[in-house]
């Protein structure tokens, strides 16, 4: 996969106005939008098929998390709506895994269109080993939690994880080449870490082995977005 197809742009907004326009000024140079709760949770599907209608991939970021029959029957609706891929929490359970990847392989077959990605989100990046252990009550070091959870998601049949890229090598060990690994929390040099916690640049993601990089608001909020994923562009290329 070239550089450029692996960069997603989150377009965290409630105007689907201007999530429109980030769309048409930066489809020619990223590999896919990320819809995500405020977006979805103002428009609904029309925000998703108006991005699709732009020609762009979608990655419909709604992290479910849910009893195993829930989830289910709302994988089916994302299976209909045609998103690339979509996530749902692991700590959902294994049986929640299992029957979302099910029912996204019979429902695509049945409908005769392509199954999207199904990605079990670990451990979130905004997550320390601090709080995972004090404020949610995990025990175990944060790294092996995540790498657990991986594995978990690759067994229950899901297509990938969302982790933080500090963790890909990791993963990539217990779960294989072939397994997609999606990191958020990228941040060049030039860019405030905000709420982000395990963060790493886009050069170190991509060394590190990671499929896809989601970067929002060092783009979204540039005075030059362009001029952004050009930045960070160079970066991933080693430049
Ligand atoms: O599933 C996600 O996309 C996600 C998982 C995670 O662990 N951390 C994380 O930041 N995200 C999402 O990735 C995006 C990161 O945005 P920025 O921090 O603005 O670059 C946000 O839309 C988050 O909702």
């Amino acid at each position: 996969m070239r550089d450029r197809e692996r960069l997603i742009v989150a377009l965290d907004t409630s105007d689907l106005k201007q999530a429109s326009r980030i769309v048409d000024l930066l489809a020619p140079h990223v590999g896919m939008f990320k819809v995500g709760m405020q977006l979805y949770y103002s428009h609904g599907p029309e925000a998703v098929r108006e991005i699709m209608r732009r020609g762009a991939k979608v990655f419909l970021d709604l992290k479910l998390h849910d009893i195993p029959n829930t989830v289910a029957r709302a994988v089916e609706v994302m299976v209909d709506l045609g998103v690339f891929m979509f996530n749902l929490h692991v700590a959902g359970g294994r049986e929640m895994l299992k029957r979302a990847a099910e029912t996204a392989r019979s429902r695509a077959q049945e409908k005769g269109v392509q199954k999207p990605l199904i990605l079990g989100v670990t451990v979130l990046t905004s997550l320390d080993e601090k709080a995972l252990r004090e404020e949610i009550g995990i025990p175990k070091p944060l790294r092996e939690t995540v790498k657990d959870w991986a594995y978990m998601a690759k067994e229950a049949g899901l297509d990938g994880v969302v982790a933080s890229a500090q963790e890909v090598e990791l993963i990539r060990k217990v779960c294989g080449d072939d397994f997609v690994i999606v990191t958020p929390g990228i941040r060049p040099a030039w860019a405030e870490h905000g709420d982000q916690k395990r963060v790493t640049s886009p050069a170190e993601a991509v060394a590190a082995g990671a499929t896809y990089l989601v970067v929002g608001r060092p783009v979204t909020a540039a005075p030059d977005p362009v001029e952004a994923v050009r930045k960070i562009m160079d970066e991933m290329e080693g430049l």
